[in-house]
Order: C-alpha cells, then sequence, then structure tokens
C-alpha cells in the first residue's frame, strides 16, 4: 500500500437519495429514510480514496449502503450528487458519472472490474468459462486468437481453476468456482481497480476461506488496488489494509484495519468488533 501516491480512485461527496427530499431531511432522519417525507438517503455524503496496491475493506450492516457504492462506482446507478474520479480516466480531471455511454463501456472494460455476490450478475451462465474471459478481452480490442487463448489459460491458472475445464459452463461449477471465473474474468484487461461486493458471502466457511486466500494471491500478483465490500469484519479482517465503517449511509470510522480492531471510536464499531471476539 502506497498512501503517499496518487489515489486510483477519489470519491467526493458521494450522495444517493430515492425520494425528493424536504427540508425536513436535516432533521428528521429514522437510520436513513425521512420520517417527514418518505424519502431514504441510502448514501450520504461519502468521500473515500483508494490507493495503489491498496484493499480498502466497507463493512457495515444491512442496508447501510455497501451495495448503493458499488453500484455507484460501476455505473448500475446514477447519484444524486457527488464525483468519482480514476487516476487513469482523463488523468483524475474529470468524474466517472459525466463519462459518456462509450467511456463508461471502456472504463468497465479496462479500467475496473466488478465481482459480484450473485455470480449470474457477473457471468454469462451459458457459455464456457473461457468465453466469458474471451468476451472481455475482445471488448478491449483483442483479434488474435493465440494470444487470447494464452491469456485465457494464464486467468484461469491464475484463479486455480485447470485449464481442462475452461470449455466448461459456469453454471456447471461450484460456487466457489464460479467466484474464480469472475475473478478472472473481472481481470481480464488487467485493471487498477477491482470491485469486490459480497465475493464471500453465502459460500461454505472452507470455500470461503479459499477464496478470501486467492484474493490475497491475486493483489500480490497483479498489484490491484481493491475495494471489499462486506458485512462481515472477520473477512474485512483478513484482507483489508484500512477500513470504512458504514451505518445509515454515512461513514461512521475510517482507519488502519489493524487500529480499527484494536480500538474502535465509534459505538457502533465498538459493537462490530466486539462481537468478532
Ligand atoms: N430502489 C430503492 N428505493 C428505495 N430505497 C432503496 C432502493 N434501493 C436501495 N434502497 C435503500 O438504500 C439503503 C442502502 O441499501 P444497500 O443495498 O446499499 O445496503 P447494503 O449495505 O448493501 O445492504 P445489504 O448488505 O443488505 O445488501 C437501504 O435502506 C435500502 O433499503
Amino acid at each position: 500500500m502506497r498512501l503517499t501516491e496518487t489515489p486510483v480512485l477519489t470519491v467526493r461527496g458521494l450522495t444517493v437519495r430515492y425520494g425528493d427530499g424536504c427540508p425536513a431531511c436535516g432533521t428528521s432522519l429514522e437510520k436513513n429514510r425521512c420520517t417527514a417525507c418518505g424519502t431514504v438517503w441510502a448514501l450520504r455524503n461519502v468521500s473515500l480514496e483508494l490507493f495503489p496496491g491498496e484493499v480498502l475493506g466497507i463493512v457495515g450492516e444491512s442496508g447501510s449502503g455497501k451495495s448503493t457504492l458499488m453500484k455507484s462506482l460501476y455505473f448500475d446507478l446514477t447519484p444524486t450528487e457527488g464525483t468519482a474520479r480514476l487516476r487513469d480516466y482523463r488523468d483524475g480531471g474529470a468524474s466517472i458519472w459525466e463519462a459518456s455511454g462509450a467511456e463508461r463501456r471502456m472504463i468497465k472494460n479496462l479500467l475496473m472490474g466488478m465481482v459480484y455476490q450473485n455470480p449470474v450478475l457477473g457471468l454469462r451462465m451459458d457459455f464456457s468459462a473461457a468465453s466469458n474471459i474471451a468476451e472481455k478481452l475482445i471488448a478491449a480490442e483483442n483479434r488474435n486468437a493465440a494470444k487470447m487463448t494464452g491469456r485465457v489459460t494464464e486467468l484461469l491458472d491464475a484463479v486455480e481453476i485447470l485449464t481442462s475445464r475452461m470449455g466448461e459452463a459456469p453454471k456447471n461449477f461450484s460456487g466457489g468456482m464460479q467466484q474464480r471465473v469472475q475473478i478472472s474474468k473481472a481481470l481480464a484487461n488487467n485493471p487498477a481497480l477491482l470491485l469486490l461486493d459480497e465475493v464471500t458471502t453465502g459460500l461454505d466457511l472452507s470455500v470461503q476461506a479459499k477464496v478470501l486466500d486467492l484474493i490475497r494471491k491475486i493483489k500480490a500478483r497483479y498489484g490491484v488496488s481493491i475495494l471489499l465490500v462486506s458485512h462481515d469484519l472477520a473477512v474485512i479482517r483478513m484482507l483489508a489494509d484500512r477500513t470504512i465503517v458504514m451505518l445509515d449511509g454515512q461513514i461512521v470510522e475510517i482507519g488502519l484495519t489493524d487500529q480499527i480492531l484494536e480500538d474502535p471510536q465509534h459505538p457502533y464499531t465498538q459493537q462490530l468488533v466486539h462481537s468478532l471476539i
């Protein structure tokens, strides 16, 4: 992790609101919902930086806004306010949310990769594992079949899937294998940023441990920066250099993961940490 370098990702003032809002919203929120007008503030004024080679964990209970953050970054929803700058998009000079449709496709194909909790969202289940990865390579203008086969083989090897199975469809794979294919697809074009949204949730504990171990190896091998969302502090503890704690759409604590675990400041973080012991 290199905290002195230019961040790979800088988010400022990200707000996602469902509803029109009202003058009372500032004082009448019950959790993230305004009792006066019913508007839900899924994210409120969220700012963060992700540095080169860093794993930044985002932890919080259900409804705290974690998925909304990931969806906003991957253009799955349009934020109400805020900016997100990627170091590699227009040299950090413009927010990705101002990008055109073609630029957004380029950003998703070349600059970031996404791994969803539900592999159905990230994979074509009926296509072969190899085709899933090749689709990403083709989207990045690769045309040379031999080179693409080489890259597919390298990626499947990196996620420890036997290349003898690359012709099989992910629907025939176990949950852990599907996540591995998703990870290899997300890495296809060497993005600087990987978004991991609850990637081990729902997997058996032993499979979870293997996927987490794989993510650690991937980070070491490719030097990719990772934004890792999980409701499970144990997962965050295993992987994240720094951690952001979210509650009701807001950041309530941010710091080095070790520090947060040893000396949590916010009552909610204290509760989370104590539940780990
Ligand atoms: N379309 C919508 N309309 C209204 N409220 C919404 C909508 N989508 C999400 N929300 C609300 O936004 C808040 C944040 O949801 P989000 O899915 O980001 O939380 P989360 O932390 O990812 O939770 P989980 O771990 O359960 O997925 C929640 O209160 C949710 O009910």
